[in-house]
């Protein structure tokens, strides 16, 4: 038996075919004799009429009670329904439930931690399906631009002895009679791969044992980085803007009946597929900031409201860049103009949502980076590898790395970084 994918159906070219269908029940109804099932799959939501004169009272009596994700089939007649929720609907002339459902936990109104524990049955619903194909479409357009511009997939470890951005963040795990972390970000080995590859790629969970549970982070989320040799900071920001104006017009193009499902207003969207995005540094960020009255000094590291406020400057994407070495990570090159400085940049999204991308220019010079690393109260033993790519044949080389839930949350619209991926871990969530 041939089953057409549901959104398939809902067409006027379908009005009159007897087709078949299959899914799971949404939402169902029992009026005069009459059961209103809505089934939905990966595709869409159409209801399937079941006229007991057709098909029974006994079958219409079951439905009216069953449990809502029972799974289902049905053929009949395709017909044009302006009453039905989609437009379209199937009058059915059969109709089997396959999988039964009884007391289905997901009724709607339940509280945030109930909705966590029962995630596994929360994220099969129509509003996190299109969810799901957005990110399935960020992760190919990321893919696909790399590909098309010359870039080599890798894969770095993820088990590692020795931290990237800060110890306060590392996960411990027992490895063997050692003691490893899990990975922080795959930028260290990323710039081992530049010296074979030149330019390389990784799409890699990164784990981060953040303390406190806030709106936009994780403790594993999926991380797109690169590395390039020969690549400067400048260089490095507009492999970013072209990927992300890249990404966001494939999900322009490609999701748009997902954003309008998710209620998603795309004009900040079209705008950001406009290159090249602007650049501020710093320095101004803090006058802009101050102008609006926050109570900040130079020097101090931008946080979520920082940023929130600085996105109210901007219709797109936008970088900032040169912060002071203190706020900033080991790796990154001071500038030769202002050693107070880093060439790091961080590319923050508009409508609130902030950083979304950090990277930088890396230290090439070995004493340079040997400071830094005492600077930081780093074991050097740790990073005698790290150092030896600047004894042998070092060259100018930049990289970033972009959080994919954070993207996902603004080209979403997301309000919690937890609905970004299925399984949410954070501070005090590792089930399901
Ligand atoms: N290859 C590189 O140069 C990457 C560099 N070592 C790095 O990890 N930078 S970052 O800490 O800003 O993290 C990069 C991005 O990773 C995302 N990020 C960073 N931390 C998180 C958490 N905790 N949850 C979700 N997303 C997170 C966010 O978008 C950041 O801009
Ligand atoms: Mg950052």
């Amino acid at each position: 038996m041939f089953f057409h994918q549901i959104s398939e159906l809902l067409s006027d070219d379908m009005a009159g075919k007897r087709v078949c269908l299959r899914g799971w029940i949404y939402r169902r109804s029992v009026v005069g004799g009459k059961a209103f099932v809505r089934v939905r799959d990966s595709t869409g939501v159409i209801q399937v009429v079941v006229d007991e004169a057709v098909l029974g009272e006994e079958l219409v009596k079951t439905l009216k009670d069953i449990g809502l994700e029972a799974s289902v089939e049905a053929c009949g007649t395709v017909t044009k329904q302006p009453r039905a929720p989609t437009g379209y609907e199937v009058v059915a002339d059969s109709f089997r439930i396959l999988g039964y459902s009884r007391d289905f936990p997901i009724k709607g109104g339940e509280g945030v931690e109930y909705l966590l524990d029962n995630r596994h049955l929360v994220i099969r619903s129509p509003k996190y399906t299109a969810i799901w194909k957005i990110k399935h479409t960020i992760l190919d357009a990321g893919r696909e631009w790399f590909k098309k511009d010359g870039w080599w997939e890798v894969t770095p470890p993820i088990l590692t002895a020795s931290a990237c951005e800060g110890g306060a963040t590392l996960f411990p795990v027992q490895y063997f009679e050692k003691q490893a972390y899990l990975s922080q970000s795959a930028q260290l080995y990323l710039e081992v791969m530049i010296f074979s590859l030149e330019k390389v790629w990784s799409l890699t969970p990164s784990f981060r044992a953040e303390q406190s549970r806030t709106r936009r982070h994780l403790a594993e989320y999926w991380h797109l980085e690169a590395e390039a040799a020969w690549y400067d900071m400048e260089d490095m920001m507009r492999v970013v803007e072209n990927l992300v104006s890249h990404i966001v017009d494939r999900v322009l193009e490609e999701r748009r009946r997902e954003l309008d499902a998710l209620g998603r207003n795309v004009d900040f969207l079209k705008t950001a597929v406009e290159t090249p995005y602007p650049r501020v540094k710093y320095d101004e960020a803090i006058e802009i900031l101050q102008k609006k009255g926050v109570d900040i000094k130079w020097g101090s590291d931008l946080g979520a409201d920082e940023e929130r406020l600085l996105t109210q400057e901007f219709d797109r994407p936008f970088f900032v860049t040169h912060f002071p070495k203190e706020v900033k990570s080991f790796y990154m090159k001071l500038d030769p103009e202002d050693p107070r400085v880093v060439l790091g940049f961080d590319l923050l999204a508009p409508e609130g949502y902030g950083e979304v991308v950090g990277g930088s220019q890396r230290e090439d010079d070995y004493d340079k980076l040997l400071q830094r690393i005492i600077e930081n109260g780093y074991n050097v033993d740790d990073y005698k590898w790290y150092l030896d790519l600047r004894k042998y044949g070092t060259v100018v080389h930049s990289g970033f790395g972009l959080g994919i839930e954070r993207l996902l949350m603004w080209i979403a619209g997301l309000d919690h970084i937890r609905d970004a991926i299925p399984f949410p871990r954070f501070r005090g969530r590792i089930y399901p």
